[in-house]
């Protein structure tokens, strides 16, 4: 029979899984480090070469003002202490962020939404390069991803950009749960002819 043992990065794409941000410690990328990575992610398909996407690193006293900010956004949006305190944790328990931003660009040929999956798929390249690389990692969004106020005031978005994903990222303190993959034969048709 062949042998059926993967090469290594198939082996990594086979195994790898998200940390929870709330597990992301100390120590965290440095600067040289965190630019391989985001080299690494910035390699994804793009149709038409249009780079609709850029990269906002968050480092500890951002990821506090972003904290102190969906504070009080919340507030002003009348949300509740739940939903604050939910908001808001993420920031307030990183060491260090990657917020990947969609930004959209005039095209008569590439329509919005492939500029959408390509801002996705980059989310996805930095969480691999970073897990791949040995750290933990986890794409997180939350309501303050999608609120205007707090995207425009707390990370300075254009109308044309939001947010596809804050990639934190860190040193894992605990091994991250498995958690239950798609069953292929139930997401997979095989088309003969
Ligand atoms: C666009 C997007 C946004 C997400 N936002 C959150 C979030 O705000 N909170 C959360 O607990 N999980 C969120 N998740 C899910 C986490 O990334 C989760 O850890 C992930 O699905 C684990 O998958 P993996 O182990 O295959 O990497 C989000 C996932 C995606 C794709």
């Amino acid at each position: 029979m062949a042998d059926q043992t993967p090469p290594p990065a198939l082996a990594f794409l086979l195994s790898r899984r998200s940390c929870p941000a709330k597990t992301l410690g100390l120590p965290v990328p440095e600067r040289d480090a965190l630019l391989q990575l985001l080299t690494a992610a910035a390699r994804c398909p793009d149709h038409g070469k249009l780079e609709p996407w850029r990269f906002i690193v968050l480092e500890n006293k951002a990821l506090s003002r972003l904290g102190e900010l969906t504070a009080a956004r919340g507030m002003s949006l009348g949300r509740d202490e739940a939903e604050i305190t939910k908001g808001r944790k993420q920031f307030d328990d990183s060491h260090l962020a990657v917020a990947v931003i969609e930004v959209q660009k005039d095209s008569e040929k590439i329509p919005p939404i492939e500029q959408t999956y390509s801002a996705g798929g980059v989310c996805l390249s930095l969480l691999n390069a970073a897990l791949a690389a040995g750290w933990g990692a986890n794409w997180l969004s939350g309501w303050p991803a999608h609120d205007r106020g707090f995207v425009e005031v707390g990370l300075g978005l254009n109308g044309h950009e939001r947010v596809a994903g804050f990639i934190h990222i860190g040193t894992p303190s605990a091994t991250p749960p498995e958690r239950p993959r798609p069953d292929l034969e139930q997401i997979t048709t095989w088309v003969t002819e």
